[in-house]
């Protein structure tokens, strides 16, 4: 299963920032802000962005750290590592950013080490979802918060009707064109499978999150988990 996960993420890497702007008409990069606002992060923070894909998330993590800070992104699919590698060279000043081929289950970082964490349609999409909550907060210092988005069942079935026409009537018509239909077909049985906010709220607790909410956003189409270790 990761490795059909990752030949996914390698697949649609040459068309991925290019469809999550049309297919969300661009409020991706709205509920994108959104994490990092409520991760907390500062100037000069230390910050971590799991499966960060093609970038976004670690480049707006990069502009809040500044100059003094690091940011560090994680994925496992080196073709949007590629990509997010050539989108920080092309930036000036260069961000401090390092780019790491890594599986989020099995983090290469010491227990304690950042500020603040993000993690952006990541979640519903690793293999084991408790490990990697544990894992993010065996690397998250004391104090630190992380903001998790990610797809969300809204519980108003006409929403949840809504939600449904638009990734079959929509997004996977428009990913087929491109010859990428089974990728897209993916987003929404992986969304069944996943656990609904209260349920997250759960498992955040059970590895040892003293606070968590989850923020239902876009109507509950889409959710915001932040979590703070204590
Ligand atoms: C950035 C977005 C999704 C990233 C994403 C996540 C996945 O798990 C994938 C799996 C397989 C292939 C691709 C992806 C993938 O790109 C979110 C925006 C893109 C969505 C497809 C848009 C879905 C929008 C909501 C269902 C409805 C929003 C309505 C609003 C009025 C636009
Ligand atoms: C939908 S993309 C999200 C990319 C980016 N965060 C964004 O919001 O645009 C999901 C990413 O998770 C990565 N991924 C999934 N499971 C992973 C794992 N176990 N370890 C590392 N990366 C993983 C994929 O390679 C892919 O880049």
């Amino acid at each position: 299963m990761t490795n059909e996960i990752q030949s996914i993420f390698n697949r649609i890497a040459p068309v991925y920032d290019q469809l999550n702007d049309w297919l969300s008409l661009g409020q991706h990069r709205i509920w994108k802000e959104m994490a990092v606002k409520w991760s907390a992060v500062k100037p000069g923070d230390t910050a971590l962005d799991l499966c960060c894909g093609s970038g976004d998330l670690a480049l707006r993590l990069a502009r809040r750290v500044g100059a003094t800070g690091q940011v560090y992104g994680v994925d496992f699919s080196p073709n949007l590592l590629e990509t997010a590698s050539l989108r920080s060279q092309k930036q000036y000043p260069q961000p401090a950013i390092a780019w790491v081929e890594a599986d989020v289950l099995n983090l290469p970082f010491e227990d304690n080490q950042f500020d603040a964490a993000t993690m952006g349609y990541g979640l519903r999409n690793v293999k084991d979802i408790p490990r990697s909550l544990q894992e993010l907060h065996r690397v998250l210092k004391p104090g630190a918060k992380a903001a998790i988005l990610d797809f969300h069942r809204p519980s108003n079935p006409q929403l949840r009707a809504f939600q449904q026409l638009y990734l079959d009537s929509f997004v996977v018509p428009v990913a087929n064109y491109l010859g990428l239909k089974e990728e897209y077909a993916y987003i929404s049985p992986s969304l069944d499978r996943f656990p609904i906010g209260k349920e997250q709220i759960e498992l955040a607790h059970q590895v040892g999150f003293a606070i968590a909410t989850h923020y239902p956003i876009v109507n509950g189409m889409m959710g915001m988990l932040v979590v703070s270790k204590f």
